[in-house]
Order: C-alpha cells, then sequence, then structure tokens
C-alpha cells in the first residue's frame, strides 16, 4: 500500500504511487493499461496507462473533449476499451459480470441525473441505489437501509430534504442528494463527474469542503473526481491526471502535477496558477 497521511497532509511530499512508481497491486482499485477507445475515426482515449489505490484521491482534469468522461465511464464498468485492459477491483472488464461489479462501484454523473423522475422522493433516490434500480419500484425498503439513507443525506448536508421530490431541488442539492446515492452501497470505488458543475460560488464552496471531509475520511472509498477547474480541487485530494485529446499530459501526485506548465499544456493556454493553502487558482497570464 502507498501510505499517505490523511486530510490536508495529503498535500504534502509522498511516495508516487502510478505512472512508472511503486505500487502495490493488492491495493489497485482501477488497473488500465494501453486503453485506447476508439469511435469511428475518432480516438477517445489514446493508449492511457494508468491505476488508482484504495487510498487514493484523484483528480482528473482536462479541456472540454479531452475524454474525462470516457475514462470515468471505464472505470464504472460502463464502456468497454477498444484495445488495452481494464482492472476494477480485481476483475477483468469483459471478463466479468458487470452487473455484480457495478453495486461495488459508486458513479454520480449528470447523464444519471436527467434519468431521475423527478416524482421521486429524495430519500428513495439515496435509498434505492442499494437494490440497484431507480424509480419507485419498491414502497417499502428496509428500515437500516433507510437509517443509512437518512445518514448519508446529513454527511452530504442535505437531511432536511428527504421528503421532497428530486424535482423540487436545486442543482446544487441534487449533485449533493446523488453524491449521497452514490455512496450507498458502500462502494470500493467512488466516481464523480463534474459534481460542482452548474453550482454558484457558495454551493461550490460547500462541495468542495464535504468532499474534502469525505478525503480526510480513512473509511471512505478511492475516489475519482473529474473537473474542469483547479478551483474546485478539494483540500485532501492526494493525485491528478491532466488529459487532453485523450491523452494523459500529467499523472502523479497533486503537488507535482498541477503547475503552471502542465495546466498551459492541457489546455493550451498561457496560464498563471496560484495557490492559497491547499486551494489552486488559474488564469490566463
Ligand atoms: N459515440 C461517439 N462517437 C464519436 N465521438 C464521440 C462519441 N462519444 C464521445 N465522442 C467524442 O469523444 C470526445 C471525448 O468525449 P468525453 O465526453 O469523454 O470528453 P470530456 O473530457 O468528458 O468532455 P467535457 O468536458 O466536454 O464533458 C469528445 O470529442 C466527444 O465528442
Amino acid at each position: 500500500m502507498t501510505h499517505v497521511a490523511a486530510g490536508a497532509a495529503r498535500h504534502g511530499p509522498g511516495p508516487l504511487a502510478t505512472m512508472g512508481a511503486v505500487t502495490d497491486l493488492d491495493d489497485l482499485v482501477v488497473r488500465m493499461s494501453g486503453v485506447t477507445v476508439r469511435r469511428g475515426r475518432n480516438e477517445l482515449l489514446a493508449d492511457v496507462d494508468w491505476n488508482v489505490e484504495l487510498d487514493e484521491r484523484w483528480v482528473v482534469l482536462g479541456p472540454n473533449g479531452a475524454g474525462k468522461t470516457t475514462l470515468l465511464r471505464l472505470a464504472a464498468a460502463e464502456l468497454f476499451p477498444t484495445s488495452g485492459t481494464v482492472d476494477l477491483l480485481d476483475e477483468r472488464l469483459g471478463k466479468v459480470n458487470i452487473f455484480e461489479l457495478r453495486p461495488r462501484i459508486g458513479f454520480s454523473s449528470g447523464a444519471f441525473a436527467a434519468r431521475v423522475p423527478g416524482d421521486e422522493l429524495v430519500r428513495d433516490v439515496v435509498v434505492s441505489a442499494g437494490y440497484a434500480v431507480v424509480g419507485r419500484w419498491r414502497e417499502e425498503y428496509d428500515k437500516i437501509d433507510i437509517d443509512r439513507a437518512m445518514e448519508l443525506l446529513g454527511a452530504m448536508g442535505v437531511e432536511q430534504l428527504a421528503e421532497r421530490t428530486f424535482g423540487t431541488l436545486s442543482e446544487g442539492e441534487r449533485k449533493r442528494v446523488l453524491i449521497a446515492r452514490a455512496l450507498m452501497t458502500d462502494p470500493e470505488l467512488l466516481l464523480l463527474d463534474e459534481p460542482a458543475a452548474g453550482l454558484d460560488l457558495g454551493g461550490r464552496e460547500d462541495l468542495v469542503a464535504r468532499l474534502s471531509a469525505l478525503a480526510a475520511d480513512p473509511d471512505a472509498p478511492a475516489i475519482v473526481l473529474v473537473t474542469h477547474h483547479v478551483e474546485e480541487i478539494p483540500p485532501g485530494f492526494t493525485h491528478a491526471l491532466l488529459l487532453r485529446e485523450g491523452r494523459p499530459v500529467a499523472a502523479g501526485l497533486v503537488d507535482d502535477v498541477i503547475t503552471a506548465e502542465n495546466l498551459s499544456k492541457t489546455f493550451d493556454q498561457d496560464l498563471l496558477l496560484e495557490r492559497s493553502g491547499y486551494r489552486f487558482f488559474a488564469r490566463r497570464r
């Protein structure tokens, strides 16, 4: 195992855990080797090698169309690579029953949010993850599951919304409810696709703080967070992968990877990077 201290100390220098450095194969939650995803003549991902260990919290950054969602959908067992291999939780994609694998992975995405019926009770949106469904199919859930759903809604600061319908929530409230749902099955891997998209400044800051607290929890699963913005990197996230046109620009510890030079390459802009405490801010030079 790569030993990285919990919480804010995760940003400090530590052993490299990916891309050619020391890894303990037993602790690998995601292992991608030579992964290419092709659609027609388009290479959505090209020859990607990427490992995630169980105590790591990754942020994946890149411009629109860089392949971030494609990468996350592979990690969620929603897509298969055109070539290369993807191992998730010790199972090889293509050789495992994905319906057994998926409950072990929590995935929150805008695409999923769009599928939740607007008249579904918030509590049911969360609790139904344990039954791998969405849409009210079962009026009676077990008390232990409802208690857990309420606890997770509480951890995301939205327990007071439990009896509201999903369709009446604001964007920020929906995002938090869907993160609670993604955690409902006690997953070994948590995938968050742009959880701060569409949030106002207060909503974003609140979410960043909650994700930072989750990152510091030693019982939390491995986390992969996709974002466009360095401002949204929660303190405590340990690793970063920068993607551009389907290819990694850099991957490794946050402090090594989040640099003005790497970001300028990734976003094809001359960028200035500032740091305040454990937060990052970027703008054009
Ligand atoms: N089925 C498809 N056929 C052809 N091209 C596709 C297909 N699906 C996705 N693409 C293209 O693949 C590229 C990568 O898409 P992806 O959604 O992974 O990018 P992204 O980094 O998540 O982008 P964004 O930040 O805009 O959400 C995009 O250029 C997209 O248009």
